[in-house]
């Protein structure tokens, strides 16, 4: 139910955007910061990042993201889902800090309404997700992936993965935690996160942050392949299955919800944590200069 009603919120948020749909022979819709390319047929969709420079999750793009996925959901004939982003290089810079920076309470608040949001829909999906990491993917980035079945990445040592909130001088909630710990183990967790450490691919593997490292090239046709194994499984057997590993994680936060908004937009509020973060979009931008 609080899903159900999140996701009006949302879709309606959207509407007020006032995002027109591009259809393109029924075969790819748009918004502005996610392109979809959906094979009906096979029952398989491509979902594409597409907000530059970096593949922020804002809160449009959040928007933007959530109603795509929900045309999909809704539409039975979806079995599966490829996430990848449009700019190879940059999976997800993670949450975009823009929202976390110099705002009031009440954005505060709806920002991590909608950042919930992503994560129960996309951890508690039906489909089939495989992720196609073609690039880095620090924090949110990271987070998105590990909602996935299944996670391919590419082979180049400059993409690094993890989640390095730490670092900013924030803390990764504790869903942010359950799912990494859940995916990686506890040990490995406690480390990785105190340190805030981000992985090149073949440390990512030797972890089971991601299930495979495969060259940058074929990271597109491998996702295609494992996903044709992954659709062989009867779906109910699977969704059944998928929904007892996940639904008593979900259902911590989805039980807390409020409360964990009430906890991020106090701890973000902060002059302190206002401040880390000050420093380190400063640190951001001399990398450039
Ligand atoms: C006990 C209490 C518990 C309370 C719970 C509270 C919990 C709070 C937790 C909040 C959780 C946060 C999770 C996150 O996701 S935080 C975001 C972490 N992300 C990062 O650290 C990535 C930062 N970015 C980079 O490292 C690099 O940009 C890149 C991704 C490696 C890409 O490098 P590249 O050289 O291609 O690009 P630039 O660095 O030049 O960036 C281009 C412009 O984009 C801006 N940028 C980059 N990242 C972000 C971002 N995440 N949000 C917003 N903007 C971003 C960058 O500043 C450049 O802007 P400019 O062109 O205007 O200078």
């Amino acid at each position: 139910m609080a899903l159900a009603a999140a996701g009006r919120v949302l879709l309606q948020a959207g509407s007020r955007l006032g995002r027109r749909e591009v259809v393109d022979g029924a075969r790819r819709f748009a918004n502005k910061r996610v392109e979809v390319e959906a094979d009906e047929a096979a029952g398989i969709a491509v979902m594409k990042l597409k907000n530059p420079p970096v593949n922020s999750l804002s809160l449009e793009f959040l928007t933007e993201f959530l109603i795509s996925l929900e045309k999909l959901e809704n539409n039975k004939n979806f079995r599966g889902v490829i996430l990848t982003s449009e700019r190879p290089g940059v999976f997800s810079a993670g949450l975009d800090l823009m929202e976390m920076y110099g705002r009031n309470p009440a954005h505060y608040a709806e920002y991590w309404r909608a950042v919930q949001e992503l994560w129960l829909r996309l951890y508690l999906s039906n489909m089939i997700l495989v992720c196609a990491i073609n690039g880095t993917s620090p924090a949110g980035g990271c987070l998105m992936a590990l909602t996935c079945d299944h996670r391919i990445m590419a082979d180049n040592p400059k993409y690094t993965i993890g989640l390095n909130e730490s670092q900013l001088g924030i803390v990764a909630p504790f869903w942010f935690k359950d799912n990494f710990v859940n995916t990686v183990g506890y040990r490995t967790a406690e480390h990785a996160l105190q340190l805030g450490l981000l992985f090149p691919p073949a440390e990512a593997l030797k972890l089971g942050i991601v299930d495979e490292v495969v060259p940058e090239d074929q990271v597109h046709s491998k996702a295609q392949s494992v996903m044709a194994q992954w659709m062989a499984i009867p779906d109910h057997s699977r969704q059944l299955t998928k929904n007892m590993m996940r639904k008593a994680m979900a259902d911590n936060l989805i039980k807390q919800r409020e409360a964990d908004i009430q906890n991020f937009v106090s701890f973000i509020s902060r002059d302190s944590i206002q401040k880390s973060l000050h420093t380190y979009l400063e640190k951001l931008k001399q990398k450039k200069g």
